[in-house]
């Protein structure tokens, strides 16, 4: 269960915050997308509730656990057991093989993979890619590698920043369907943030960032 009570950020040196008093709470299975105009701070509130920024005031919680007063290195482990991240620009390692990426958050914390690597690929259509190396890949198929890494350890918070900005729109529907339904099906809970409607009504419910604060559309 993720909850963000009353959070505000500013950036050093800029004279008015980015966004005051956001709120908004995420139970197990369910999924909301946020949409906003370009630099209306989508990324920021994704990145704090990941732990890679701190809040300028309120508190975010995720797993019974305060993720905004924990130390970065705190942050950091907990991070890597508690959340998936998914990226628009894929993020994955060229020189590693698509398995060798999956396993990645595993390898870093440790331990052995959550889910298995073979299930992971056939849920997703790529099983056939399990060696291949990433710089051979489509666009569609390094982000369904990119969701495979990002479900390896079974997080219960899936956060995907613009997952599908870099595919054509067919591409992004079939990414699209595959992450909500492999989320729903892990009782993950998934945070997208989107400039794409047809993701968008995806989630179970959609809100927008305007004139900083998170409005219900
Ligand atoms: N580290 C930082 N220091 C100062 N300002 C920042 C920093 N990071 C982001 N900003 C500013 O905060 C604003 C919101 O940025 P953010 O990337 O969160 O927007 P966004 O809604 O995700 O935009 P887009 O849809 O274009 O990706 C922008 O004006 C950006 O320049």
């Amino acid at each position: 269960m993720l909850r963000v009570e009353r959070v505000s950020k500013q950036f050093d040196h800029s004279p008015t915050p980015l966004f005051s008093d956001i709120n908004l709470s995420l139970g197990k299975g369910q999924s909301l997308a946020i949409m906003g105009a370009s630099g209306s701070g989508k990324s920021t509130l994704l990145n704090m509730i990941a732990g890679l920024s701190t809040c300028s005031s309120g508190r975010i919680f995720l797993a019974d656990q305060t993720i905004s007063i924990m130390s970065e290195d705190k942050r950091d482990s907990f991070r890597a057991e508690h959340i998936g991240m998914v990226f628009q620009q894929f993020n994955l390692i060229d020189c590693l093989c698509v398995e060798d990426n999956i396993l990645l958050p595993a390898r870093y914390l440790g331990i052995p993979p959550r889910r298995s690597v073979d299930e992971l690929l056939a849920a997703l259509g790529i099983t056939t890619l399990k060696r291949a190396s990433i710089d051979k890949l489509s666009g569609g198929e390094q982000q369904r590698v990119a969701i495979a890494r990002a479900l390896i350890h079974s997080p219960s918070l899936i956060l995907a920043d613009e997952p599908t900005g870099n595919l054509d729109e067919n591409t992004s529907n079939k990414v699209a369907d595959l992450l909500f339904a492999l989320a729903k099906e892990t009782s993950a809970s998934l945070l997208v943030v989107t400039h794409a409607p047809d993701v968008a009504k995806l989630a179970d419910e959609t809100r927008m960032i305007y004139q900083g604060s998170l409005q219900p559309i």
